[in-house]
């Protein structure tokens, strides 16, 4: 088969092959043609699809080459039009001769789309290619753009460290705005204010192949996934640490960095505080694992994999030091951002020229005796995403309502049984949800547990979060008509458990995914003594109880990323 061929195999995927173009690209065997070569075909007409659509319409050359499938056309046209090489196949081959053919009228319609689009020369055309300058006025893509964050994993080296090789050519930049605008080849960064060891890259940065991700050193993280494990603030007095939802675990190796940085600094020689991680999915857990192991957490972390965090007895012994704990439990997933290393790319319409060249009349004659070629069938706009990545959460979509509340009675019933770990002083609870019920809804009504009154639990106020989260701006919001008002706070009360509450919005400057945080932390003056942790156990799950989301991406786990 010839490249064209195996590459419009690879973008029409009969197979329904799951994974990432590069990984269904490079784990096919049975190729004549090597995966480089695929890859950078498909890549690169992916790029200039945009401009060679319109040209291959405007030329009518589907309507007379009844063997090319818009895709093939589009290969051809890339390697006829653009390609130092031309055409990759022998002069008499069958598709070479049927886009030869069409030579002089797709390289004057080429050179008319160039000048519409305001370039004067071949060579300005290709900058603003590379430079996605076209993709970026197009007005179908409506994913904001965010930045590639990218957290430098302090178990394993430093961000100055990093600074001076992973990015060693690239240059500091002081507003995240510059980052967000510029193209995946400019080397430049933006390091956080909020999050420390938090840096910000072009949107399509390709570090997916550098030695530092390979090993580990950096971790592709959202600044808002940063938040959890930076507002808990763990310190060596805290004991140890409980993280209940831990897959795939970034916020665990975030934990784990955070406290093997902080005991170097006070005792250098001993690290006796434990990352506990739950996980209940046993194929989520795997990832779990490589993922610690990658970060060279594992002295750290003890991992439960295949472990339901609530089916845990808090008053047993081997939970006696635990004085943190982390709650990032499955949510909606609402406020989940697609990412941008996607390719698009962008298809003729098949039926577009027909009334075009002189042999039009006749072709029309044939169409309906032909067959319907496959790929003219899809979307006019293919999307491939370039890299495999394990998500946090898998966005849910249907029969919102009735899953919101599933959900938050799910939620609840974990942030009140982490109340009642005895020796716990603080606990982070978060989402990746934009929704009231899972994330204000769930706060208001665990303080007004019987958990949280037995033991003194309140929210971390915002006078007393960490600085880089008591600056942030985006607080919680009351929702009326949610959550009865009967809650037995005054307003002032209200009021400052929403400050308490952390959001992050989705598709604003910030440049992060929709998101939200609130901290708890013991009172123990204000504890209704006398209550043993049965007594305040949380409520038996309800009928319609939260089921586990199927999750999509438990295939061979290929690196780790938000
Ligand atoms: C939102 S994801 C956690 C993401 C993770 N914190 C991170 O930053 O990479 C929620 C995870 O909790 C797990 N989970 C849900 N219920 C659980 C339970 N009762 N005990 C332990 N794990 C649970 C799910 O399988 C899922 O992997």
């Amino acid at each position: 088969m010839s490249l064209y061929y195996e590459a419009a195999t690879v973008l029409t995927n009969p197979d329904k092959a799951g994974g990432s173009l590069k990984s269904r690209i490079y784990k096919k065997e049975d190729r004549k043609s090597s995966p480089a070569q695929v890859f950078a075909l498909v890549t690169e007409a992916s790029k200039w699809s945009l401009v060679l659509k319109e040209v291959i319409e405007k030329s009518g050359l589907l309507a007379e080459e009844r063997k090319l499938t818009p895709i093939l056309a589009l290969l051809l046209t890339h390697d006829l039009l653009v390609s130092k090489n031309g055409i990759a196949a022998p002069t008499n081959h069958v598709l070479k001769l049927s886009i030869n053919r069409h030579k002089a009228r797709l390289t004057a319609e080429f050179t008319k789309a160039r000048i519409r689009a305001g370039f004067s020369t071949l060579e300005a055309l290709k900058n603003a290619i590379n430079d996605e300058k076209l993709e970026s006025q197009d007005t179908s893509r409506k994913i904001p753009l965010y930045p590639r964050w990218v957290r430098v994993n302090t178990i394993k080296t430093t961000l100055a460290n990093q600074l001076l090789t992973t990015f060693a050519e690239y240059e500091e930049v002081r507003d995240l705005g510059q980052i967000l605008s510029a193209s995946s080849r400019s080397k430049v960064y933006f390091i956080d204010p909020n999050i420390p060891n938090l840096i910000a890259l072009p949107p399509k940065a390709d570090l997916g192949r550098s030695s530092a991700y390979a090993q580990g050193d950096i971790i592709f993280q959202d600044k808002a996934s940063c938040f959890p494990a930076y507002l808990l603030d763990v310190k060596p007095v805290d004991g140890d640490v409980i993280d209940g939802c831990a897959a795939p675990g970034n916020k665990t190796t975030h934990l784990a960095a955070i406290i093997s940085e902080k005991t170097s600094q006070t005792h250098p020689r001993s690290l006796s505080q434990n990352v506990i991680a739950f996980e209940k999915d046993k194929i989520r857990a795997v990832i779990l694992e490589k993922m610690v192991n990658l970060a060279s957490a594992e002295h750290i972390v003890s991992i439960k994999g295949g472990y339901d965090f609530l089916a845990t007895n808090p008053d047993s012994p081997q939970f006696a030091n635990v004085g943190a704990i982390l709650l990032d439990p499955s949510c909606s997933g609402s406020g989940i951002v697609g990412r941008d290393d996607v390719i698009r790319m962008h298809l003729p319409d098949p039926q577009s020229g027909r009334s075009v060249g002189p042999k039009a009349s006749k072709s029309r004659k044939r169409k309906r005796d032909q067959k319907k070629d496959h790929d003219s069938q899809l979307s006019p706009t293919i999307k491939l995403e370039l890299d495999e990545s394990i998500a946090e959460e898998t966005p849910v979509n249907e029969d919102l309502n009735e899953r919101l509340e599933a959900l938050s009675t799910f939620q609840l019933r974990i942030l009140t049984h982490a109340m009642c770990f005895p020796k716990a002083q603080k606990i982070s609870y978060s989402t990746c949800s934009v929704h009231f019920e899972e994330n204000e809804n769930v706060v208001f009504r665990a303080l007004g547990s019987t958990a949280a009154t037995a033991r003194g639990w309140k929210i971390l106020k915002r006078e007393h979060q960490i600085d880089g989260l008591m600056s942030w701006k985006k607080r919680g919001f009351w929702d009326n008509g949610k959550l009865g008002n009967d809650l037995g706070t005054s307003l002032e009360e209200r009021q400052d458990v929403l400050n308490g509450c952390i959001r992050c919005e989705k598709g604003t400057e910030d440049g992060t995914m929709g998101f939200f945080v609130a901290a708890f932390v013991r009172d123990d003056a204000s504890a209704q003594n006398g209550f043993k942790t049965n007594d305040v156990r949380p409520m038996p799950a309800p009928l319609d109880s939260y089921e586990e989301h199927d999750y999509e991406d438990d295939e061979e786990w290929d690196g780790f990323s938000d």
